[in-house]
């Protein structure tokens, strides 16, 4: 599109933010203004229907995980933002091209019913109206990214099927990590699937990074404003106690704790204009290395 001068034409939308960022795009929040309490009605501003006013090319990534309601809320918000009326029958506000991309392998809608399923009330019933609509399929049955690496390509097929053999359970167990003071592991990247494990891991690398360079630990206690906890959130905070606490994600009443080294190594990760330290090792963004004076 670009060979062609029409890459203004294309909008690259997904339904998480981290999706989006891998294809240099937004979410169809932000990019259709749409409220995160969905079912809020809200006007599409200036912004957005400037954004769509030369749009011919819609694609939309990691499509498992837009839910039917969502396939009708970005219907309805195209509509709007293209200016046409929302009783038209034109999908999209009349968009010459929709591409959906994405693998129904991989995750699900973080709530609501993939498109897949079946509907749950007249929102998502409407969603499947306009998913049946889509009836060009591309399917790549080729899988490129380990294709340098055929044994682990194949274990992974099998894996994606849920046909995985004994010795595959053999490989992955021998792979299998049981210590995190084993140095060779020092400065590889560890993806969990749980936060908690994530801030046990994040905070005994900081301590380990800050003795090996004798230095001190800064600990910042964050105010919980997000909880959805109906306990009190501005509890007197007391450090010691709070490191005692195990970390609960979004469950938790108390603050959060950040700890903090010089020079250690950390991702942090841009977010509408704020940023928030995840503390080390963690699996996405960018690597950088905490700045800060002794
Ligand atoms: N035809 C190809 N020839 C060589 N390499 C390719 C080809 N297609 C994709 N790749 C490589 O395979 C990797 C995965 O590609 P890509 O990210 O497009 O896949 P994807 O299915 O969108 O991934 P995901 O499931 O994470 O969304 C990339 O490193 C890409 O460069």
């Amino acid at each position: 599109m670009d060979l062609i001068h029409r890459k203004n034409e294309i909008i690259l939308i997904a339904p998480i933010g981290a999706a989006a960022d891998v294809i240099g795009g937004s979410t169809y929040h932000t990019s259709l203004g749409i409220s995160l309490n969905r079912y809020r009605r809200t006007g599409v501003g200036l912004r957005v229907r400037r954004l769509w006013s030369r749009k011919t090319i819609m694609i939309i990534d990691e499509v498992s995980m837009v839910d039917l309601s969502a396939l009708s809320i970005i219907n309805t918000h195209c509509k709007i933002a293209r200016s046409l009326d929302r009783s038209s029958l034109d999908l999209f506000g009349g968009l010459p091209i929709v591409i959906l991309m994405g693998d129904f392998y991989q995750f699900p809608p973080v709530q609501g019913q993939a498109l897949w399923k079946l509907p749950r009330n007249e929102t998502d019933q409407d969603g499947k109206l306009i998913w049946s609509q889509f009836k060009q399929v591309i399917i790549l049955h080729e899988q490129m990214r380990q294709a340098e690496d055929l044994p682990y390509r194949n274990l992974l097929t099998r894996m994606r099927a849920g046909t995985l053999t004994n010795d595959d359970m053999l490989t992955l167990n021998l792979k299998a990590i049981s210590s995190l003071t084993n140095p060779h592991l020092q400065t590889t990247t560890a993806v969990v699937k749980l936060k908690t494990l994530r801030h046990v891991i994040s905070r005994f690398q900081t301590e380990r990074f800050a003795q090996a360079k004798h230095q001190r630990i800064i600990i910042f206690p964050a105010v919980h404003t997000r909880t959805r906890s109906s306990s009190p959130t501005d509890l007197t905070l007391h450090a010691d106690d709070l490191l005692g606490l195990p970390e609960q994600g979004a469950k938790i009443p108390f603050p959060g704790l950040i700890l903090y080294t010089l020079s250690m190594p950390t991702m942090v990760f841009w977010w509408k204009g704020c940023f928030s330290n995840q503390g080390l090792l963690f699996a996405d963004g960018r690597g950088e290395f905490a700045p800060g004076s002794s």
